[in-house]
């Protein structure tokens, strides 16, 4: 078949013509016409190629488009079906930590009211997350759709932002823990500083503005010896730099409330445990170590004192934390600016009654049946406090909340929950 440069060059006619110049000429340009033709071919080759590669990504980009992953269709339908609202003037809430102990308690319970609530939790193995994806499953089956993710993720809080218009962000997301501090120091500015921040910016640029409630901890009183432990009382001297992230927080929230307008509700807890618990917790890791026959260290305070702790039971911190919710004003903000002087609050979630550590102790050998190995050392200076007590007139008088489970009965269902979900032999070794 002629090159299309044959065509051009030669006589339409060649086979009539024998002479040696037109010989040469016709050699030399069927030379020349055939690299056109090769350069022409690797021209078309390249773009075939380069439309084939755009096509892939195409297909790839669709594919993650019209799948269940993070930010496609599929996913945004998960998103929005989990905030719809079932009751009338409910809530659609963001549960930052829902995969968490309080975050997973909080997020069924809005749920069974019919609010709507989309759970986010980074899953990170600062303890066992096969625990946090149990949690996860019960969540699922009661239709709470988790994003996974993290709070220091400003794009990803933006679109959910974007996709629903949450009114409420119930904040637990956390590094949790008082002496994993001296281990693992930056893991806490991380998520209890950088990711408040973060989470406190994606709130301001909402349009509405959500309402806020977040965990703040028991440990802000720090070196106070008032007891019990008010509002008012002085927080300016922690023990840890967990106690620190979380007075940090106080203060963050609180420039985040005076120049843009949000609402914010700080709950500071007090040592809540119960099913679902978690299990760096002393009462969790003790009943543990108690059914496989491990000893356990019980710190003492200065002169031997007993180290005291104001347990407070999860049910009732889930009572407190939505009745923030239900108490919570608007927030005044919108497109960065504050429009009127908007609420913020600080509450104590404790017990009133604190429980000294050996007394746990007991309870717990008394519900497993089982003496434990007890190795009683001077507490080490890792950031623990000698006690806690909370004064909770505040939270009684405008959440009314009220506490209604000792230790003795909470730690019952606690224990009733742990052997129905690890059994008698979790982690004993089968010799
Ligand atoms: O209220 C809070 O703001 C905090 O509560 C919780 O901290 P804590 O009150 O320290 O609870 P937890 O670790 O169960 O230790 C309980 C007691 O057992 C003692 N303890 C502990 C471990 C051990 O091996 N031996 C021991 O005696 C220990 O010395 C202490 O006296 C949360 O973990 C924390 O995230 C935060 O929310």
């Amino acid at each position: 078949m002629p090159s299309i440069s044959e065509e051009l060059l030669l006589p339409s006619t060649p086979g009539k013509f024998k002479d040696k110049s037109h010989a040469m000429h016709r050699q030399f340009y069927r030379c020349f016409a055939s690299t056109s033709t090769m350069f022409l071919w690797a021209l078309f080759l390249v773009a075939l190629t380069a439309s084939y590669l755009s096509f892939q990504s195409f297909v790839d980009s669709g594919n993650k488009y019209f799948s269940a992953a993070r930010g496609g269709v599929h996913w945004e339908k998960q998103v929005k079906t989990s905030a719809r609202v079932h009751r009338r003037n409910g809530f659609s809430v963001l549960v930052t930590g829902a995969a968490g102990f309080v975050g997973s308690h909080v997020s069924l319970s809005l749920k069974k009211r019919g609010d709507g609530v989309v759970g986010l939790d980074n899953f990170n193995n600062y303890y066992d997350p096969a625990l946090k994806k149990a949690r996860k499953k019960l969540l699922n089956s009661q239709n709470i759709f988790i994003v996974e993710g993290d709070v220091n993720d400003a794009r990803m809080i933006a679109r959910l932002f974007e996709i629903v218009p949450f009114t409420h962000v119930m904040h637990l997301a956390a590094q949790a823990g008082v002496r994993y501090a001296i281990e693992n120091p930056h893991s806490y500015v991380h998520s209890n500083i950088a990711g408040l921040v973060t989470l406190l910016e994606a709130c301001k640029n909402a349009d509405p503005q959500p309402a806020i409630v977040w965990a703040s901890s028991s440990s802000v009183y720090g070196l106070n010896e008032k007891a019990p432990f008010s509002e008012s009382d002085r927080t300016d001297q922690p023990a840890s730099l967990y106690a620190a992230t979380k007075k940090a927080g106080e203060e963050i929230t609180h420039t985040y409330n005076h120049i843009y307008g949000l609402s914010i509700t700080g709950l500071r807890f007090f040592t809540v445990y119960g099913p679902w618990g978690r299990p760096d917790m002393a009462y969790f890791s003790f009943t543990r170590n108690i059914l496989q026959g491990k000893p356990i260290t019980i710190y003492r305070g200065k002169n031997r004192v007993d180290l005291a702790r104001d347990f407070t039971y999860i049910d009732d911190i889930v009572k407190g934390c939505v009745a923030s919710l239900d108490t919570a004003k608007k927030s005044t903000g919108s497109g960065g600016k504050k429009r009127a002087a908007a609420q913020y609050r600080i509450y104590n979630l404790g017990n009133t009654s604190p429980v000294t550590v050996p007394m746990m102790v007991g309870i717990l050998e008394r519900h497993l049946q089982v003496k434990a190995k007890k190795n009683a050392i001077t507490m080490p200076g890792n950031g623990d406090v000698p006690f806690t007590h909370a004064n909770i007139s505040l939270a009684r008088r405008e959440l009314g909340y009220r506490p209604t489970t000792d230790l003795q009965t909470g730690l019952k269902k606690f224990v009733k929950w742990y052997l129905s979900y690890y059994g008698y032999n979790h982690g004993k070794s089968s010799s």
